[in-house]
């Protein structure tokens, strides 16, 4: 919610000051260079702190006839305004120690004095000035707002420079830049509005103090003015400006201007007449006009040019960002809070099933006029206003809660509602699994069993997905609460793969492990990909069993644990060199390796390797970190051929093996825990976690994964499943 005001409070501040912004920004970046170029000239030959005043008026005098006064600059030059031979008045730079003319002083160039104006007071005299100080504070405000996103987003201050999350390039230089620009950045704004209030007089401005002082009668004179105490101990470092007397009556003074107060000097005896100094705020004035303007030094000219620049740029990608965001506002959910809600919807999906008709409910729900929360079965709380939960889950595994709902039934035992709880299940499965629905019928006992759960339909089961299903039980459920319930999805209806005939080329003898793998080659030319499932119906049998593929050239290699009483594997390994097999491919998109994934972290357990084996048979420079655990380092010799020598010599392939059997007797998730450093930074590259092999190990890697996200990362498991970053595929 904060981070979402503050968002939002830099966007409209951004927005309302754009143009303005721009301009100040443009001319900012043209000012920026003039101290810079100015430095440039180089005719501060001398070091101020080691030349008195009286040396150089001294050398000024002997160099010109008349000197009317002197000013050394915010650059460290030395200008004087004197009366040439030819009587005419002329500011020229001198070199402080000789009184030599460096240079005449030029007029300054039009471009500076067109970008002032227009920076200052964008040509409108008063009403300018008024203008820009807003838009000053304004970029103060933005600069605030941004400089706490920037903590926000890394995590804190001390993580300000911590590595940026690789996103799109706009967002992620937006971050990089306001890193070294943010501060000054404010100190750019801050001092702007300093200088507009103190323009307009906004800032209470003290009364100097005027002290004067009686002459002495028997004051010592000198002839000299290099001889007087007062010019001989006042180096030039202090000094600002220096107006000379315009004649040698006693009564005409030297009036200078030092760093802290103004004194009148007595020509003759040094002794000073009168002293103003200078309050406090006119050094405030002073540091802030240095700061905004750059003057005088080099340095933190080039940072408030380099500023400016980021500003313009910071103004580019903050559109893109908003485009983007707005954008994808469209297509999210804009959900109420969770604790306003009546109806509450609770989704169990692996593939995203049951997940798109949820969606569809949570749509149709909400143009009945009801007040709707969706969320996973995994973030299970209290909900101050639910009198309805739904829940659509699917079964996965053997009988198994999808991996968003895994953690549901713990939670549900200790969470308790507020209110009494009409509910109605629905449970998404395949009648092919000898478990069907089995975790829907546990979620709906368990809440049968529940006090103030109150059944307002039967569990109902979709297999596969059925339409006509999913659409009865939208009838059913619309008509008790009133509200019309089409479910419409854009899913496309699955077409039962055909059979087609598969030639086996290869078949290997059981390793220790019963496992065997078995290479087919389809008869006739089709399209798979490593992940997609091979669907054999043993003979005698009715129920298809799928078997994860791996493409390697244009063969299919399955690897098969060979259980006693499994018609499946002994249906496979009964099959010899040469035989023809009848099969389908179904496609298996959501455990297919992203095209776009420049790093994977694969994991496995036992022959959850198959999917893999064709995955690393890649040409795309894919890094792969595969973690793949098995009893005995004897139960991988069998795929030596297809990955530690295939592999042996190449560097984009790096194996973690961990034997539960033997040696340390590590499991996969123990493998991982001590390479957590892997994961983060897959993660953080975009890239994708895969997960194969048995359901019980993909529980122990996702409470890891959990448990390394909440200590060390800026996602957690739910953003990595929905933005396919995180893959699996367990039975
Ligand atoms: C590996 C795997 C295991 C499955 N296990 C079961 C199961 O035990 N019982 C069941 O009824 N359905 C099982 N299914 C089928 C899914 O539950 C079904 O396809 C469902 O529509 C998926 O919904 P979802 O996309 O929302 O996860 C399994 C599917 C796969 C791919």
């Amino acid at each position: 919610m904060t981070l979402s005001i503050w968002r939002y409070s830099h966007f409209v501040l951004a927005l309302v000051s754009s143009l303005f912004l721009l301009v100040a920004a443009i001319t900012g970046v043209i000012l920026a260079i003039e101290p810079i170029a100015h430095q440039a000239k180089g005719y501060d030959v001398r070091k101020l702190d080691g030349i008195s005043l009286g040396t150089t008026i001294g050398v000024v005098k002997e160099n010109y006839d008349e000197v009317f006064a002197l000013e050394v600059t915010t650059a460290g030059f030395v200008k004087a305004a004197v009366l040439t031979s030819e009587m005419e008045t002329q500011d020229v730079y001198i070199d402080a120690l000789t009184g030599e003319t460096l240079a005449i002083v030029q007029e300054r160039p039009a471009i500076y004095s067109f970008a002032t104006n227009l920076h200052r007071s964008l040509f409108l005299k008063t009403l300018g000035r008024v203008f820009v100080g807003i838009i000053a504070f304004l970029l103060l405000a933005i600069a605030v707002t941004g400089f706490l996103l920037l903590i926000q987003r890394q995590g804190g201050l001390r993580k300000i420079f911590a590595r940026v999350h690789k996103d799109y390039p706009e967002l992620r230089y937006h971050v990089v830049l306001s890193r070294w620009f943010i501060i000054p950045i404010i100190i750019i704004a801050f001092t702007g509005v300093y200088l507009s209030a103190e323009k307009f007089e906004l800032i209470p401005s003290p009364e100097t103090e005027l002290v004067e002082y009686t002459s002495q009668d028997d004051a010592v004179r000198y002839d000299r003015v290099t001889e007087i105490p007062f010019f001989k101990e006042t180096m030039l470092s202090e000094v600002r400006e220096v107006a000379f007397p315009f004649s040698s009556d006693p009564e005409e003074y030297y009036e200078i201007a030092l760093s802290d107060k103004e004194v009148y000097v007595n020509q003759a005896t040094g002794e000073i007449v009168r002293s103003t100094t200078y309050p406090f705020i006119e050094a405030v004035s002073k540091i802030s006009w240095v700061l905004h303007t750059g003057e005088g030094t080099v340095l933190w000219s080039i940072v408030l040019l380099l500023a400016s620049i980021s500003i313009l740029y910071f103004m580019y990608s903050g559109c893109v960002m908003s485009i983007k965001r707005l954008s994808k506002k469209g297509r999210t959910l804009k959900m109420p809070d969770k604790d306003d809600c009546e109806y509450i919807i609770l989704v169990g999906s692996e593939t995203g099933t049951s997940h798109s008709y949820a969606r569809a409910l949570y749509q149709d729900l909400t143009a009945g006029g009801k007040n709707v929360f969706m969320t996973m079965l995994n973030t299970y709380s209290a909900f101050a206003k639910a009198q309805h939960i739904i829940i659509f889950t699917s079964t996965y595994g053997e009988g198994e809660a999808p991996t968003n709902a895994r953690k549901f039934i713990e939670k549900f035992k200790t969470i308790s509602q507020p209110n009494e709880i009409a509910y109605a299940v629905v449970g998404f499965g395949s009648r092919e699994y000898a478990d069907y629905c089995k975790f829907a019928i546990q979620v709906d006992g368990l809440l049968q069993a529940q006090a103030g759960f109150i059944p307002q339909l039967p569990l109902h089961k979709i297999d596969n997905g059925d339409v006509a299903q999913i659409k009865e039980w939208g009838a059913q459920y619309g008509k008790r609460i009133g509200v019309t319930l089409p479910l419409d999805t854009k899913n496309k209806v699955k077409k039962a793969a055909a059979l087609q005939d598969f030639k086996v080329l290869k078949r290997t003898q059981l390793n220790v492990d019963e496992t065997f793998i078995i290479t087919l080659q389809p008869v006739k030319k089709t399209s798979f990909i490593s992940g997609d499932l091979l669907a054999i119906i043993p003979p005698d049998t009715t129920v298809a069993r799928q078997y994860s593929i791996a493409r390697v050239g244009d063969t299919i290699v399955l690897s098969v644990k060979k259980h006693s009483m499994g018609k499946g594997s002994s249906y496979l390994y009964s099959l010899n060199e040469g035989a023809i097999i009848k099969a389908s491919i179904d496609e298996n998109s959501h455990f297919h390796l992203p095209k776009k994934a420049r790093q994977a972290v694969m994991i496995a357990n036992g022959t959850g390797i198959a999917p893999f084996i064709g995955m690393l048979d890649t040409k795309a420079p894919t890094e792969f970190y595969v973690f793949w655990g098995s009893r005995t380092a004897a139960s991988t010799a069998l795929y030596d051929d297809y990955l530690l020598k295939k592999y042996a010599t190449n560097p984009r392939v790096h194996f973690y093996k961990s034997h539960s059997r033997e040696g340390d007797k590590q499991y996969v998730q123990d493998a991982l825990r001590v390479r957590r450093d892997i994961l983060l930074k897959v993660i953080e590259d975009k890239g994708v976690i895969m997960i194969c092999g048995s359901l019980a190990m993909q529980n122990d890697v996702l409470d890891l994964l959990e448990e390394t996200l909440s200590q060390y990362g800026t996602t957690d498991i739910a953003s990595l499943k929905e933005s396919g970053q995180l893959k699996t595929d367990c039975y």
